[in-house]
């Protein structure tokens, strides 16, 4: 008897479906091949943190996964579209839309508000100012910084910088945040108290979060945890 795969729909095909990735980059006449055939699949929701020992290529697998860069050979599926099919002003207006992004240094322009720099990936849209500012205004408050809105980066704590950076990520309602180290610039208590914000938002809005960290004690904290070692989850 032959069975019949079950076809993907909208509600059981995984959000992201990374089959067999590889990553080489050429340096000078050597090639060195960073990702050795990565298969992982990611629902919709989950919160997952990629662990391993530094040069284990999860960075690199997170930058392909939020098309920053690109694979040497392997697909990346999202919510059933082939991101290395698409133009680059396709993947642009995709990654602008449906991507957040978080890293260790959270990158706000320190002339700058609090206010003004969680609005900025959001003004490129054709939407009322006020309108914008008014949501950011709210997100910041969500993070805790509804009395630092006017506040510039050198004027507030390394925390609070990082949770700037966190309600940029989430002004767009992407359905996904990557975020490389994001508490790897704190110390430990401003760090868990990061990290206990991301689980929130994570709950309270559905959003699916992949985080790079080498803190097993976040990592714990997570739905799941992938590790990578020399190229591949083992
Ligand atoms: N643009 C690049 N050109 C050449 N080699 C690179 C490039 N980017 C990364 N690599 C190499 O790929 C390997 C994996 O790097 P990657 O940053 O993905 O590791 P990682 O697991 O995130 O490490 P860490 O925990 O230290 O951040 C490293 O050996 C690194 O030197």
């Amino acid at each position: 008897m032959t069975t019949t795969p079950t076809p993907m729909t909208e509600e059981n095909y995984p959000m992201i479906r990374i089959t067999n990735l590889h990553k080489s980059f050429t340096m000078g006449s050597q090639e060195l091949t960073v990702l050795k055939g990565i298969d992982l699949e990611i629902p919709r929701g989950q919160m997952v943190a990629i662990v391993g020992a530094s040069g284990a290529g999860k960075s690199t697998m997170l930058h392909i996964m939020g098309m920053l860069d690109r694979p040497t050979t392997g697909t990346v599926y999202f919510d059933n579209q082939d991101l290395f099919k698409m133009s680059e002003a396709q993947q642009a207006e995709f990654r602008n839309r449906r991507i957040g992004f978080v890293f260790q240094f959270h990158h706000l322009l320190p002339e700058f508000t609090a206010l003004e720099n969680a609005c900025m990936p959001a003004l490129i849209q054709r939407r009322p100012i006020e309108e914008i500012e008014q949501e950011a205004t709210t997100l910041l408050q969500e993070v805790g910084l509804g009395q630092r809105l006017h506040h510039k980066p050198g004027e507030l704590s390394g925390g609070e910088q990082q949770r700037v950076a966190v309600a940029r990520a989430l002004l767009q309602k992407p359905d996904l945040v990557l975020a490389d180290e994001p508490t790897g610039n704190l110390d430990t208590h401003t760090g868990e108290s990061l990290f206990g914000l991301l689980r929130d938002l994570n709950r309270t809005r559905k959003t699916t979060f992949v985080i790079v960290t080498h803190n097993d004690k976040l990592s714990a904290q997570s739905d799941r945890i992938i590790h990578m070692q020399d190229g591949m989850i083992v």
